[in-house]
């Protein structure tokens, strides 16, 4: 479903920020992209879907080519949902927010209610549609923010740092959300329990390439990998346990 290959990005300024990633995703995987600060996630993210366009290397969706004769293909099937929801929602009503992209793209009346309906029933916010984003608590407004680019009907779903602020049980209600979808899903995150709860591989990109790929459990229960690039798990979080609990392995 994804493809890069050789990617190198240095930004305006010059500044060199990825130096060659390879990374293929295939149909319905769920990934999460781990690394310090200022690797180059991010940067990463921006060229899945055409916003950044590479300077050396390519991406593909689906064997499309991202680049800028394919980009209105290319935007609807890769939805990104970025850290802050607020860049996202800047209608009146949640409802005309999730409208917004597929009115973009022609749809209208009916199909385009039932879009919306359809978005913000995935999302748990079936009652929300004529509330005012501003009035949203940050884990709704994240959740509405979804729905959005749902409402696109995309392959891919990208999210950069989804938990970041939310309080437990706001986190647990976007993994909900997350997990219930039949997507294609790529999650940047610092957050390492919940790349470990919604992703069963975990690629590192550290330098501006991937240093690791693999299963997240295996990832996280190496402890001197993780020292090696900056990640640390909360205190007492043992991955290894916490999944044999979820499997229902352990008691
Ligand atoms: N518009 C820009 N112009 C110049 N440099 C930039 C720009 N945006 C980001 N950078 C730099 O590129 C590098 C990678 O940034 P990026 O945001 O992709 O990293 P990240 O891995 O997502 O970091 P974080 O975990 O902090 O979100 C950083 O050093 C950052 O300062």
């Amino acid at each position: 479903m994804i493809e890069v290959e050789g990617l190198a990005f240095a930004y305006p300024d010059g500044r060199q920020v990825l130096f060659g990633v390879d990374l293929a995703i295939a149909r319905g995987e769920r990934v999460a992209v781990l690394g310090p600060n200022g690797a180059g996630k991010t940067t990463l993210m921006l060229h899945l879907n055409g916003i950044l366009t590479p300077g050396a290397g390519s991406v593909r969706v689906d064997g499309v080519p991202v680049t800028a004769p394919n980009m209105r293909d290319v935007r609807r099937r890769v939805g990104l949902v970025f850290q802050d929801p607020d860049d996202q929602l800047f209608m009146p009503t949640v409802g005309q927010d999730v409208a917004f992209g597929p009115a973009n793209l022609g749809v209208r009346g009916a199909d385009l209610a039932e879009r919306v309906r359809e978005a913000l029933a995935a999302v748990g916010l079936d009652e929300f549609a004529d509330r005012a984003p501003h009035h949203l608590s940050l884990g709704e407004r994240r959740r509405a923010a979804v729905a959005t680019v749902l409402a696109m009907r995309p392959d891919v779903l990208v999210l950069d740092e989804p938990s970041a602020n939310l309080d437990p049980a706001g986190r647990r209600e976007l993994a909900e959300v997350l997990t219930g979808l039949d997507l294609t899903l790529l999650m940047v995150t610092h957050d390492l329990p919940y790349a470990l709860q919604l992703c069963p591989r975990s690629v590192i990109l550290d330098g501006g390439v991937i240093a690791v790929d693999g299963a997240t459990v295996d990832l996280l229960a190496d402890e001197a990998l993780l020292a090696a690039h900056r990640l640390e798990l909360p205190f007492g979080f043992d991955p290894r346990y916490s999944i044999a609990k979820s499997t229902g392995l352990m008691p």
